[in-house]
């Protein structure tokens, strides 16, 4: 029989396999290749492409945009703004079901959020008053993915906290399809959050319009939203210029199962993630050799059956593995090297491991908590880390959107006390500047 995904039974090689560098990947699909080849007449690095973008736009503003809509969508627009009669067409064309369920996920993730809405502070006490503004940025760019599919969840699942946050000001890109139209779906998830500006715009040309601007696309403070790999480096590339939430890409999904794990579960979860993009991540890591023998052969059996299956035959044959191991311990220091967006824990008593769990951007615990779930309907954001970037980066929460300014007052009574070891200080620095200003302040308050 066939078998797409790998299997890894040494140590050494499951190490190198996870720590390859997933965020500059050596190998793009044929496709991606021959687009590029086709755009710029040579073969760029995805880097050198995005960089090449970006500058465009930058010197050109909505110019470059219409030509790389043109060349990366087949879209030709004038425009980019999504008009009133699209909106209105999108409300009429999304089934009930469909708004129904957009309501739900919207209350959920709402409900989530609020829970951890960080608030300014400020302390009193004999020095003074200390303490801590929250205060949210003034405008946000959001980037819907769309290449593939369009993902109105992926809107939710960013703009909402963004919404929490206090943020006044939202705009969307998302990239077109041929015929120049975008998903209604999109729309009518913009629609239920109250944003009236959707551009169509995708990919690196969207990212450089929201952070440096274009006619038409207003500059923004910080770019947020997952995509695919264009779009993380592009954010890579703006950051500096503007906020980014993170670096959310190509998505990822590592499963440690152990022997009562079912093995069609495991593989659905596998695919539901590598069905995302050539570029996605699936992997298996258990104890449990028949187990793993199984998922194997499961995988083979519901790729004929699945829709995507080239997309998710191409994630798997890439960067997908089944990795065998001696013990559950040894599959969380696996886990935690490679730093997953998604860690599913398909093992008995999975609440016993959580300790072990060290990087990973959401943790799945149990049978009936799949990652789509996630994705969908449980309240955090979807929008995780990816490319072991969870070792110091989280999910989108409401915090991405909130930045602190520091509060200080000091009690003129407490001038002596904090100023005399700061003198100190600023004379160890050699900053006598420094020392001034404060001398100068400890003679006011000294009595004559
Ligand atoms: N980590 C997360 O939180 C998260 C959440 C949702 C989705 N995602 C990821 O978002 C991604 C969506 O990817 P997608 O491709 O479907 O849509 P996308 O909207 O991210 O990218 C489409 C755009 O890519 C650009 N592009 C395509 N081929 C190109 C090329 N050869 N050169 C330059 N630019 C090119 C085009 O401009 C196109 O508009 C997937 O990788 C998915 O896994 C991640
Ligand atoms: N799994 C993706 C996050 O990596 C999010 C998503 C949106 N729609 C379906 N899935
Ligand atoms: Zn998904």
């Amino acid at each position: 029989m066939t078998r797409t995904i790998r299997v890894i039974e040494s140590i050494a090689e499951a190490e190198r396999f996870l720590s390859r560098s997933r965020q500059m990947p050596t190998h793009l699909p044929a496709a991606v290749q021959e687009r590029i080849r086709a755009v710029f007449g040579g073969d760029l690095t995805p880097l050198q492409v995005v960089e090449r973008i970006i500058d465009d736009v930058r010197s050109q503003g909505d110019d470059a945009v219409r030509r790389y809509t043109l060349a990366f969508d087949g879209a030709h627009l004038d425009t980019f703004l999504a008009t009133p009669e699209e909106f209105l067409r999108a409300r009429r064309a999304i089934t009930p079901e469909l708004e129904a369920a957009l309501r739900f996920a919207r209350d959920r993730i709402v409900a989530f959020h609020r829970r951890a809405i960080p608030r300014s502070w400020i302390e009193f006490d004999e020095t003074g008053a200390f303490g801590q503004l929250v205060r949210p940025v003034d405008r946000v760019g959001i980037y819907v993915p769309g290449g593939r599919a369009p993902l109105p969840s992926s809107l939710l699942m960013t703009a909402i906290p963004a919404q929490l946050a206090g943020v006044r000001d939202i705009v969307v890109c998302t990239p077109p399809g041929r015929d120049g139209t975008i998903s209604p779906a999109v729309l009518a998830a913009a629609e239920l959050l109250g944003i009236e500006r959707v551009f169509k715009i995708g990919g690196a040309q969207a990212i450089a319009a929201l952070a440096y601007g274009t006619q038409t696309v207003p500059a923004v403070d910080i770019v947020a939203g997952p995509g695919n790999l264009f779009v993380v480096l592009a954010k890579r590339l703006v950051y500096g210029d503007v906020g980014i939430d993170q670096l959310p890409g190509p998505t990822e999904t590592l499963l440690i199962a152990d022997e009562q794990a079912d093995p069609v579960l495991c593989a659905a979860d596998l695919l539901a993630q590598a069905e995302h993009d050539p570029l996605a991540c699936a992997i298996l890591i258990t104890p449990a050799r028949t187990l793993a023998h199984k998922v194997a052969q499961e995988l083979e059996r519901q790729l004929q059956q699945l829709d995507r299956s080239e997309i998710a035959r191409a994630a798997l044959e890439a960067n997908g593995a089944i990795i065998i191991v001696p013990d559950l311990e040894r599959a969380f220091d696996l886990a935690n090297l490679f730093a997953p967006e998604h860690l599913c824990l398909l093992v008995r008593d999975p609440w016993r491991y959580l300790d072990r769990v060290r990087h990973a951007g959401g943790v799945f615990l149990g049978e009936t908590s799949p990652e789509v779930i996630g994705d969908y309907t449980a309240g955090p954001s979807h929008v995780m880390p990816t490319g072991r970037t969870a070792r110091f980066a989280s999910p989108v929460t409401v915090q991405t959107f909130l930045k602190v300014t520091s509060l200080v007052a000091v009690a003129p009574k407490a001038l002596e006390q904090l100023g005399s070891p700061a003198l100190q200080l600023a004379m160890s620095e050699g900053l006598t500047a420094h020392a001034a200003a404060i001398e100068h302040r400890l003679e006011r308050t000294r009595p004559d």
